[in-house]
């Protein structure tokens, strides 16, 4: 792929792999800072926090829908793709924000959310009142409802058919999402121009990248699953085509709630590329099966597993974002495992999967806080934090669906939480304000006072990670370790054109899932006689042995990330 057109963005370099070495942030605007006291998260808020952003380390912020919307799916209902929602602010204050962040160095990526539309969005509506007119066909139509049988539902707890009446066509239309989201037909090539001028539309205003919402579903057919079938594949490839001809340097990001092989397909070939990165969403809820059953067996499995991302792209992961913790991903019995460790009480439970977020979700430990960010920041690919989790903010089940998770964001322990000027009974979503994680107690302000607290804790590996592009740009290898509950790996870089100059670097990355104290002796092929420190302070760590085998002994729900050195000499090779 090539880079030779010229970036303009303000205050950013030319970096074709930027994606591969930024931490990620998903900010939702509804939910950050309300700037003019209506209750309602807006641009002029977002814009208000970049500097706190830029201290955290972010390197570039994912912002989902924030475009005119009736806001029946958090916007994932799109009613007009060139509008900003007026409560969030306007087209030019979004300019000012990719300005603004661009200026701090730090990158804006947008949903592109094509797979459907709202029902409020004027396609559909001049759909259904004309069949014969320029919009009749840009939505998946049928007489009956029994097309396309093998084809799954996906919102289970609101949807039992994907096919909904219109009574003003008196047809059906199709729809993967909820009933008032229906499916755009891509088979119509008028969409596929229609979606362009949108990505246009907003390229040309500085974004860097798209995620690519509900990917896999653009096409279906008679016999088949509907899940990134070839000729959503195709689709994908000439939007790329278009995007590295006309914006090069911006990337898209698949997100596509499959197992990895199917996932990786979303990178494309080397001839026909397709996105820039995919989410991992595999390695997730093994993140969090391994927490509670202290076992790494399976997480080891999933990584040793793991398809490595083509050259240049790279894996998407995280803990928790603005969804249900997806548990489609795991087999029944794990899945019913989880149910029973995170979502004792059924109204966690969404779909497949838990609405709850991540302090919550692990009881507000802080070992455990620390060992899943510890393994969100040193897992190939780049990390994606969700609002609020670096300073362990809690959740509110009470509300409905995913909303759960997309409260206002606590910055004070003064009213709303810092967050709006309104009445509290204005805000658009309440505070928290649970026993554990009220906003008295959970916000920036508190914490940026603790120098100990989980905010600057992040900061902190956040900053650490950053110094080691390995992270981001190295190769893992998973090791053998003769204790079920510790988890080891190694990332390599060969290290061109980084502050270490052209010298390789090898980090061993240790994890202890284990409730209790335990040793695990790690077996290293390659690292024979090899030194160890530890990559925060620096202290000197027993050197592996000559045979490749070093034990370490980890305190309970605890990691290393430990730099290997030079060999010591004993039994090396070379
Ligand atoms: O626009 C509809 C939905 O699209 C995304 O959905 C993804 O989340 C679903 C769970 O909420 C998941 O089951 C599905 O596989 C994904 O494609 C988006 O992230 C959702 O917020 C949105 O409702
Ligand atoms: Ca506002």
């Amino acid at each position: 792929m090539s880079f030779t057109a010229p970036i303009t963005l303000p205050g950013l370099a030319l970096d074709p792999q930027w994606h591969r070495r930024s931490v990620f942030y998903e900010v939702m605007v509804r939910s950050f800072m309300d700037s003019n006291g209506d209750g309602i998260g807006d641009l002029a808020g977002l814009i208000s926090k970049l500097d706190y952003l830029q201290w955290l380390g972010v390197d570039a912020l994912w912002l989902p829908p924030f475009f005119q919307s009736p806001l029946r799916d958090g916007g994932y209902d799109v009613a007009d793709y060139t509008a900003v929602l007026p409560e969030f602010g306007t087209v030019e204050q979004f300019r000012e924000l990719v300005t603004k962040a661009h200026e701090r160095n730090m990158r804006i990526v947008i949903d592109l959310v094509i797979n459907h539309t709202s029902d409020q969005h004027p396609w559909f509506q001049a759909s259904r009142e004309d069949p014969e007119g320029p919009y009749g066909d840009y939505y998946v139509w049928s007489d009956t409802d029994e097309k396309y049988e093998n084809v799954r539902i996906i919102f289970v707890d609101t949807e039992e058919s994907n096919w909904a009446f219109d009574p003003v066509r008196r047809q059906f239309y199709w729809h993967r999402f909820f009933s008032h989201q229906p499916d755009l037909n891509f088979e119509n090539p008028k969409v596929h121009d229609e979606i362009f001028d949108v990505v246009r539309f907003w390229a040309d205003l500085g974004v860097d990248g798209f995620r690519l919402d509900a990917i896999p579903y653009l096409y279906e057919s008679d016999g088949g699953s509907g899940e990134s079938e070839p000729p959503t594949h195709h689709f994908i490839a000439k939007l790329r085509a278009m995007m590295d001809r006309e914006y090069p340097g911006r990337v898209l990001i698949a997100e596509a709630n499959q197992w990895p092989n199917e996932v990786a397909e979303f990178f494309g070939t080397d001839e026909q590329p397709e996105c820039h990165m995919a989410f991992d969403f595999p390695v997730m809820p093994r993140i969090f099966y391994a927490l509670r059953s202290q076992q790494a067996t399976e997480l080891q499995r999933q990584l040793s597993e793991e398809v490595a991302a083509p050259e240049g792209s790279a894996w998407g992961v995280f803990l928790r974002n603005h969804d249900e913790l997806t548990l489609e991903m795991v087999s029944e019995e794990y899945r019913q495992a989880m149910y029973g460790w995170y979502a004792y009480d059924p109204r966690m439970r969404a779909n497949i999967g838990i609405r709850r977020r991540l302090a919550p979700l692990l009881d507000n430990s802080r070992a455990e806080l620390e060992l899943a960010h510890a393994l969100l920041f040193s897992l190939p690919g780049s990390p994606f934090l969700y609002y609020g989790d670096e300073i362990g903010m809690g959740d509110n089940i009470w509300l409905p669906d995913r909303d759960s998770s997309r409260t206002p964001m606590q910055w004070t322990p003064d009213r709303n939480a810092g967050f709006s000027h309104a009445d509290p009974g204005k805000l658009y979503l309440p505070v928290v304000q649970s026993l554990v994680y009220h906003y008295n107690q959970i916000n920036v302000e508190s914490q940026l006072a603790q120098s100990r607290s989980l905010l600057h804790w992040i900061r902190n590996v956040i900053h650490v990670r950053k110094a080691h592009p390995t992270f981001g740009l190295g190769t893992m290898r998973v090791l053998e370790t003769d204790n079920e509950s510790v988890l080891a790996f190694v990332r390599e870089y060969e290290g061109t054109g980084t502050h270490l100059g052209d010298a390789p670097e090898r980090i061993l990355c240790v994890f202890s899932f284990a409730h209790n104290p335990v040793a695990a002796r790690i077996i290293a092929p390659g690292l024979e006689g090899a030194e160890l420190s530890d990559l925060f302070g620096g202290a000197p760590f027993p050197a592996v042995g000559a045979d490749g085998a070093v034990t370490l002994t980890m305190g309970t729900q605890s990691f290393y990330w430990l730099h290997v050195g030079d060999s010591t000499g004993v039994g090396a090779s070379a």
